[in-house]
Order: C-alpha cells, then sequence, then structure tokens
C-alpha cells in the first residue's frame, strides 16, 4: 500500500483530519505523527519529525502543515534531501510535482484558499515529475545543500 506521512501543529488540526479521511479514501496507509485537537506543538519540531519520518523511506510524500504552512515549510525546507512546496492552488500543486519534483507538500490551517485543500492535494497527487530539463533544475536545488 502506498504510504504518506503527516505531521501538524495546532493550527491545523482540523485541516490536518481532513486531508488523512481525504488520503485514506484514496488508498494511502496514513501515518499521522501529527497533534490532535487541543495539543500544542512547535512548527519546526512537527517539520522535523514528519521528514525525517519520510527521508526513512517507503513514503510516496509528506505532508505538514501549520497556521499558515509558511513556518513548517520554511523549517521542511532546512532539513537535508526535503524540497517542501507551500502551494496556493491546484496549478501550483501540479506544477510542484511536474517541475520541482517537490516531496513534502505544505498548507495552513488558518488559510483560506480559492479550493477545497483535498483538491489542491489532488492536483499534486495526479501529476507526474517532467524530467528533462527540470531534472538539472531539481539536481541544482540538491547542490545547493553542499
Ligand atoms: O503558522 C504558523 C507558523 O508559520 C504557526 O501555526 C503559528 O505561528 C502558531 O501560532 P500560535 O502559537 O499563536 O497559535
Amino acid at each position: 500500500m502506498k504510504k504518506v506521512v503527516i505531521a501538524n501543529d495546532h493550527g491545523a488540526v482540523e485541516m490536518k483530519d481532513e486531508i488523512v479521511n481525504f488520503l485514506k479514501q484514496k488508498g494511502f496507509e496514513v501515518n499521522d505523527l501529527g497533534l490532535a485537537e487541543g495539543e500544542s506543538a512547535d512548527y519546526p519540531d512537527m517539520a522535523e519529525l514528519a521528514c525525517k519520518e519520510y527521508l526513512k523511506g517507503g513514503y510516496e510524500f509528506a505532508v505538514v502543515l501549520c497556521g499558515t504552512g509558511i513556518g513548517i515549510s520554511i523549517s521542511a525546507n532546512k532539513i537535508k534531501g526535503i524540497r517542501c512546496a507551500l502551494v496556493q492552488n491546484s496549478y501550483a500543486a501540479e506544477m510542484t510535482k511536474r517541475h520541482n519534483n517537490a516531496n513534502v507538500i505544505a498548507f495552513g490551517g488558518r488559510v483560506d484558499y480559492p479550493e477545497k485543500v483535498t483538491d489542491i492535494l489532488e492536483a499534486y497527487l495526479n501529476a507526474e515529475f517532467e524530467g528533462g530539463r527540470h531534472e538539472r533544475r531539481v539536481e541544482k536545488i540538491m547542490s545547493l545543500e553542499k
């Protein structure tokens, strides 16, 4: 079964539940490392949890969530091997898979999106990395870690 790991801080509990249910309906096994209602944590810790679990292998991608999506995506992108995209709509979600081959996707639980967040996520799921000239650029992103 395809696996996904997800983590959230207290700013995105409801959105996390919505995304977990959606991914389960899509046939994913979801490793939920995030917070439940009433719990609280610092978003860099939640980014680290999800991304380090993802990097162990066996996961298709990871999802990270905080109030804006900004802090947790900044944090995720500090971790070697992670290309985290904070996407604002379906177009960006599709393109970050096609061009950046993002392996982590971020959303903000307190953000008003123009579409359902699950539709945005679906655009990412349905897209494929194009390779070609984008392969070279992704390699250049990854060499910035050195
Ligand atoms: O969006 C976030 C980071 O970018 C956090 O969810 C937000 O900063 C948490 O704030 P608070 O502790 O006041 O709920």
